[in-house]
């Protein structure tokens, strides 16, 4: 139905610039030649603008499909990872790192010789691609609802035949599970229809920056933006309605689900709203930082599974509830406090809440260390920073991937740098990253 309008409105375009094409042409032939050098040269060139302004709406809508663009970001969790998922309070900021995904969606007539759904990883130099009709024919028809639902049992080993059918190389294969779970935000949101989707992204995958988030948010707010019937042309990202937010964060927390299998909605919900957040049981409450935050992003290039490590604590818990409950209540006034202190404007000095900061993040990686999921390469960024009075803490799931030092605002640029060449001198990439930026985005 929207493809229609789209069509319509190229056409309308197309047709009113060629009469002005025509007029303009028919007004200017007869005393063209009369005219000085400087009016022929200014009729040329708006002969030129018009004819070219034509050509490049005709080839639109030759292309016969629409293109609808997405970005996403990923997150750092400042505190409360792995307990948030067992009800405690943590705090998580959006980072300007993104995922990107374009959709390009065939037109009806075109529609009509493409009858595939093809998903293009640019960054692995991948791409898998299906016929609609065996989507059609492997996923239950009862996939496809209009509000979000959780993927079934039965529905995602239909759909884990779709993707083995695909033979994905043996070192990408813990791509499986976001292939999957493409299948099942494609076909729910949008139901069986061709379309070229392509991605890339600016995060490591698997490292505890919320690479899984991004791809749900961004894909989520591609299709549910293909849908949106107000498509005019706007510059730049633009951000989507607060119920289109909601919409396709329930969404995105679907596909989560299936990546992490249990996840608490803190990364979706970070990389849908954006900022800096707060987050308990679903609930959230958005930050305002009342003072500078700066962090030193060390990816131990460790790799690991969320789902894994957040399966790891849950067994845990189930062996010793009544320590883990502790150990996940502490974890809960470590987030409040932090909270806190960040949107605090007391005469505290920055120093001071920095100090706070610091140690409540070491309490903080004691207790990620006591629900097992730190690691030695995190040990070794934790010692490493600590010989310049640093405190560093893993963020996101652990078990590898990215370690959080908190840059005091005294701390110099000379002692970063030497910080940062003795972390890569062990074989670990440093970044820094602007902290609290925008959500999901849109572009037509
Ligand atoms: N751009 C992407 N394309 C396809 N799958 C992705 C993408 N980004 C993330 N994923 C999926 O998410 C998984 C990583 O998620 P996870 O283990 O939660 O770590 P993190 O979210 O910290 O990066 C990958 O193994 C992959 O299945
Ligand atoms: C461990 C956890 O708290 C965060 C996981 O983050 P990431 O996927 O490692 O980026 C899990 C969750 O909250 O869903
Ligand atoms: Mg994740």
């Amino acid at each position: 139905m929207h493809s229609f309008a789209y069509r319509e409105n190229a056409l309308f375009t197309f047709s009113v610039t060629t009469l002005a094409f025509i007029c303009a042409i028919a007004s200017f032939s007869d005393n063209f030649s009369n005219q000085t050098p400087s009016a022929q040269m200014e009729v040329s060139l708006t002969l030129n603008i018009t004819a070219r302004l034509a050509v490049t709406i005709y080839l639109e809508h030759k292309a016969e499909e629409m293109e609808v663009k997405a970005r996403a970001p990923g997150k750092i969790i400042l505190a409360g990872e792995h307990a948030v998922v067992h009800g405690s309070t943590a705090v998580a900021a959006a980072i300007d790192l993104y995922t990107y995904v374009t959709l390009r969606l065939p037109l009806q007539s075109a529609a009509e010789n493409n009858d595939r759904l093809t998903l293009q990883l640019k960054d692995l130099s991948l791409e898998f691609s299906w016929s609609v009709s065996r989507l059609k024919e492997v996923i239950p028809c009862d996939s496809s609802t209009s509000s979000p639902a959780s993927c079934s049992g039965e529905t995602l080993k239909s759909i884990a035949v779709l993707v083995e059918e695909q033979n994905i190389p043996e070192e990408k294969i813990w791509l499986s599970s976001g292939i999957s779970t493409f299948l099942w935000l494609y076909t729910s949101i949008r139901g069986f229809s061709p379309a070229t989707v392509i991605i890339t992204t600016e995060l490591p995958y698997g490292s505890g920056l919320g690479s899984s988030a991004a791809f749900c948010v961004a894909l989520t707010s591609a299709l549910i933006a293909s849908s949106i019937s107000d498509k005019t042309h706007r510059e730049g990202w633009s951000s989507l309605d607060e119920t289109n937010l909601e919409l396709l964060n329930k969404w995105a927390f679907e596909g989560e689900k299936i990546i992490h299998g249990k996840p608490s909605g803190i990364d979706n919900t970070v990389s849908a709203y954006g900022n800096m957040i707060k987050f308990c049981s679903g609930e959230i409450t958005r930050l305002q930082s009342n003072m500078p935050l700066r962090m030193l992003i060390t990816n131990t290039k460790v790799g690991r599974n969320t789902k894994a490590l957040v399966s790891g604590v849950s067994e845990r818990t189930v062996r010793h509830p009544d320590a883990m409950k502790s150990v996940f209540n502490a974890v809960d006034s470590i987030s409040k406090e932090l909270a806190a202190i960040i949107q605090s404007k007391d005469e505290n000095s920055v120093t001071e809440k920095e100090e706070s900061i610091k140690e409540l993040m070491e309490i903080n990686q004691g207790l990620l260390q006591s629900m097992g999921v730190s690691h030695s390469s995190i040990d070794t960024v934790i010692r490493t920073t600590l010989k310049h009075k640093l405190t560093s803490k893993l963020t996101g799931a652990g078990g590898g991937g990215c370690v959080l030092t908190l840059l005091p605002t005294v701390v110099s640029g000379t002692v970063v740098d030497k910080v940062v060449e003795e972390l890569e001198s062990s074989g670990f990439q440093c970044f820094t990253a602007s902290i609290g930026g925008n959500g999901a985005e849109i572009c037509f």
